[in-house]
């Protein structure tokens, strides 16, 4: 059936996002122009892919075309390139949603990374945003597309010069594809080229000549088609007939990254279920790696027909993983949302997840540079792992590499540190923070570096959560060096290292006073075992929660008030001794002093003054006090 409108084209203004976004794409000054040609390429097997699972179910949105086909045309003479799918297809409604509207949370984000990339040309941002659409106004200033939704009887067109409107109309069904979308694109004076035969076949293809949907190429509209790509989906294929690079572009197009796979696993899991596994870590963060869904993005297909990318194989703390997942034994026609019951599935996301991890800790021994990267890149998001996965936190402590006071910038495994823990140490110990380089200054390290205890740094949010969630290391608990009594008597010093005289009494009197000075403001005051050069610092009460996580969840409105810390002074530092001593000034002075040092180890915590006006006032007596 036909049908023939006379409607004026109706012009609406796209999403201010959307705006934005395709400012920054007419302007983009990227050499990589090709990007749009793969994201076209990728919509179109995509909805080709969508068919094929909607048709399972209703054959009649197949008719009499069930071969999924995408179609390039070439007009060098007018300066045009079409690529048309015969896939769903869009219904009018759906144009201007998917098109006029910004579809995918990442978008945002690749904005303002654009926005502040963009003197600098870096070309990888597209891909790895995977922008889709809107890169065709990278080459094309007018771009037009007629969807004829499977099994409708209308269809539409949408259309734009990327200048901030589209305008969009039911279009008559002659002029639409029988089924499926076809985009048009009228190309820039300066991307001619992208009617040269040549260059097209070429450049679809190295992107996308293993997307799994055949691909033609017509060099001119009344031309024969001529098929460049088989649709063979490439995990099909043995291994021994992959090249990395053929494994490297599937990659690329079927996961939207720009990056080469850090790590490519490729394998056929037979006996008692059989599916077929094709799976890349990156290289670099995918752009919504810390997303609030923290949704993984493998694929599952059912004997090559893709079924959702919904199915979270993977537990989120591989999401960063992308590939898919292949099943011979899955049933082809229940719903998504059945399968998600299947216990299949949920022997295939149990035996995958373990593939994964064992192959990372291969890899640590067999290529251990090549690891660290990985770890380097991902290692955050494993170790949500080991608070959410208890079953495997074993098997992530083992991956897991730490920085540490003695490791120069190196990373270690708790193997290594626990080979070489000092006499009489019976713990891990940890502190946490939020920056490396501060971290490793941190008082309350004195005393472990007074006796050559390593302390594992941790830096990354994520820490805080998993060390304080009763693990342990071959028997060994994690402790941080901020938390209770430090217990280093026991462990001898390092060679050249005096061992402290006990308090004198002038100094237990004095620190009696500064406890009785700042009152409910701290839940101790004592002389401290971990301080050597520091005067004064601040940890928490024995049984008392890490400083670090306290902080955290206060920051986030999760703790009513944090718990008072115990200040500790260093009985031994020159400025105590001198407080201390009999003649050392008034009750006044001792007071500012006590104050000064709770604040000071406040601040060496990256805190501010209890009360900075009060704290200014008494740096100011103290120094004028000095200078007379
Ligand atoms: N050829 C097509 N057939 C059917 N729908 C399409 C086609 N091209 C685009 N769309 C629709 O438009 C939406 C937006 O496309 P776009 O390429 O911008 O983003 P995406 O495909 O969701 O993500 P990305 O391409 O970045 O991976 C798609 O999600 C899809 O719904």
């Amino acid at each position: 059936m036909t049908t023939t409108t006379e409607a004026a084209p109706e012009t609406r203004s796209f999403e201010a996002d959307v705006a934005k976004l395709l400012h920054l794409m007419v302007h983009s000054v990227y050499s990589d122009k090709d990007v749009f040609l793969r994201e076209l390429i990728s919509n179109a097997a995509d909805a080709c892919e969508k068919l094929r699972y909607e048709g399972l179910s209703d054959a009649a949105l197949l008719g009499d075309d069930g071969q999924p086909r995408i179609t390039v045309t070439l007009d060098a003479e007018a300066r045009r390139l079409t690529i048309e799918d015969n896939g769903i297809g869009m219904s009018e409604a759906e144009l201007a949603d998917a098109l006029g509207t910004i579809a995918r949370s990442g978008t945002k984000a690749f904005m303002d990374k654009i926005a502040g990339a963009k003197d600098s040309g870096d070309s990888h941002l597209i891909g790895q945003f995977g922008v889709g659409f809107y890169s065709a106004f990278m080459v094309a200033d007018r771009v037009e597309v007629v969807s004829r939704r499977a099994g409708s009887d209308s269809a539409a067109s949408w259309a734009s010069d990327g200048l901030g409107t589209y305008t969009i109309q039911p279009v008559d069904t002659a002029d639409a594809p029988a089924r499926g979308t076809r985009v048009l694109l009228h190309l820039k004076e300066d991307a001619a080229s992208y009617t040269e035969s040549y260059t097209i076949e070429r450049t679809i293809k190295t992107q996308s000549g293993h997307v799994p949907v055949p691909i033609f190429l017509k060099d001119a509209p009344d031309a024969e088609p001529k098929q460049i790509a088989d649709g063979a989906a490439l995990w099909t294929k043995p291994k021994s007939e992959i090249t990395a690079e053929e494994y490297q572009d599937f990659y690329r197009s079927a996961a939207g990254q720009f990056d080469a796979p850090a790590l490519t696993l490729h394998y056929r899991a037979e006996g008692l279920h059989e599916y077929t596994v094709l799976a890349f870590v990156p290289e670099t963060k995918p752009f919504d790696l810390f997303d609030p869904d923290r949704a993984g993005r493998v694929k599952l297909y059912v004997r090559r027909v893709f079924i959702t990318d919904e199915a979270q194989i993977l537990p989120r703390y591989l999401r960063f993983v992308r590939g898919l997942v292949d099943s011979n034994d899955l049933p082809l026609n229940v719903s998504r949302e059945m399968i998600q019951e299947s216990p299949v599935l949920a022997a295939i996301q149990k035996a995958v997840s373990n593939r994964i991890l064992s192959e990372l800790d291969k890899l640590a021994t067999s290529d251990t540079e090549r690891y660290l990267k990985i770890w380097d890149t991902f290692g955050p998001v494993l170790k949500e792992g080991l608070y959410e996965d208890f079953a495997r936190r074993e098997t992530l402590l083992g991956l897991a590499r730490f920085k540490s006071t003695t490791s120069g910038g190196a990373w270690r495994s708790l193997k290594d540190y626990v080979a070489d823990l000092k006499d009489n140490q019976t713990a891990i110990y940890y502190a946490t923070g939020t920056d490396l380089e501060r971290l490793a200054t941190s008082p309350q390290l004195e005393g472990f570096r007074a006796r050559g205890i390593e302390v594992l740094l941790l830096a990354d949010q994520v820490d805080s959560f998993w060390v304080t969630s009763g693990v342990d290391y071959e028997g060994k608990p994690f402790k941080s060096v901020t938390q209770g009594l430090a217990d280093l008597s026991l462990i001898p010093l390092a060679d050249g290292e005096q061992p402290a005289a006990a308090a004198s009494d002038a100094v237990n009197d004095f620190i009696a006073f500064v406890k009785e000075t700042l009152g409910d403001a701290v839940a101790d005051v004592r002389a401290s075992d971990r301080l050597t050069e520091s005067a004064a610092c601040l940890v928490a009460p024995e049984h008392g929660m890490d400083r670090q996580l306290e902080k955290l969840l206060a920051g986030a409105g999760r703790l009513d008030a944090a718990a008072k810390p115990v200040l500790e002074i260093n009985p031994r530092h020159a400025l105590v001794e001198r407080l201390s001593a009999a003649d050392a000034g008034d009750a006044d002075v001792r007071a500012d002093a006590a104050h000064l040092l709770f604040d000071e180890a406040r601040i060496a915590d990256g805190e501010l003054p209890v009360d900075p006006r009060a704290f200014s006032a008494r740096l100011m007596r103290v120094l004028q006090r000095g200078m007379n």
